[in-house]
């Protein structure tokens, strides 16, 4: 069994004050602390033993004092300094999907939940997409889950070229990813969906030798006022990629909003239909 490993109560505080107050400054505070406590002491030590200098012993004290708080000040800061490092790494490495190295489904939905209120709020637009990679399950089956995580990297890899700033891609299950596109109008979020979908038809993905086809179907969901919750929204993507995946998959397929805003043409019906 694993003992859970809790740091002194302290700890936090002491972190917390250091923050507020800059390392430098916290140094600073730490060597006068020091500093006081020493003169105290020696002066109390010359009271107490009836005799000595009490300025020989102010400027002894002092000197020892420095000395051993920068000393203790420096190792302090510099141990901070690298717990703040490795906080910040464990942070990134556990929002993070340990095979794509794209952001994983817990930090996702924690991220679009923010972006979700804030769309709402300013009446911005934004919209997701998901991604399921077809036939995922026959690939591992046939050519082993060796074979499923390299393709599984390479489509978070050909998705990722696409992106813009600020776009997010995640894992969001097995052989699911989502996007998130902020200040994306339905149309812009389809073409991207549509990107992805080529790029991914044009990868040469090959395994010992041999070339496997691979496609992916995906679902377009535009934020709308209607969606009042982020499930909502979630759903909206889920049920657009239900679409894609019924339409024969590899195809991209969209909600109400994205489908309604795509300029009919003749002969390309408004879901991108291949
Ligand atoms: N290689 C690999 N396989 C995984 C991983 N996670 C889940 N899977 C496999 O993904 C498969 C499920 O994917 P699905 O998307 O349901 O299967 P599918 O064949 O694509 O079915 P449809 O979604 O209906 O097209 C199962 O075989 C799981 O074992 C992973 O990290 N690596």
């Amino acid at each position: 069994m694993f003992k859970e490993l809790t740091p002194p109560a302290w700890l936090p505080e002491l972190n917390r004050w250091v923050q507020r107050l800059g390392p430098r400054y916290a140094l600073l505070l730490f060597c006068a602390l020091v500093l006081l406590m020493a003169l105290a002491l020696s002066q109390l030590l010359v009271s107490l033993l009836g005799y000595g200098d009490r300025t020989v012993a102010a400027i002894c004290a002092g000197m020892a004092a420095l000395g051993v708080g920068s000393l203790l000040g420096a190792m302090f800061l510099s141990l901070h300094a690298q717990l703040e490092q490795s906080l910040q790494q464990l942070k990134r490495c556990s929002d993070m999907d340990a095979l794509t190295g794209v952001v994983n489904r817990r930090a996702f939905l924690n991220l679009i939940e923010r972006e979700w209120a804030l769309a709402r709020r300013y009446e911005t637009t934004c919209a997701l997409v998901l991604l399921d990679v077809d036939h995922f399950k026959s690939v591992n089956d046939s050519f082993g889950h060796r074979c499923g995580d390299m393709l599984l990297r390479q489509i978070a890899e050909a998705s990722s070229e696409t992106l813009r700033q600020g776009d997010v891609l995640s894992r969001f299950g097995g052989g699911e990813f989502m996007l998130f596109l902020p200040h994306t109008d339905p149309l812009g979020a389809l073409d991207v969906a549509e990107r992805i979908r080529e790029r991914v038809e044009g990868l040469d993905f090959c395994w010992n030798g041999q070339c496997i086809p691979v496609s992916v179907s995906l679902g377009v969901a535009a934020l709308q006022a209607d969606h009042g919750e982020l499930d909502q929204f979630v759903n909206a993507a889920e049920l657009a990629l239900q679409a894609a995946k019924e339409s024969g998959r590899n195809c991209v397929r969209a909600g109400d909003a994205a489908s309604s805003n795509r300029p009919s043409r003749p002969g390309r019906p408004a879901e991108l239909k291949r």
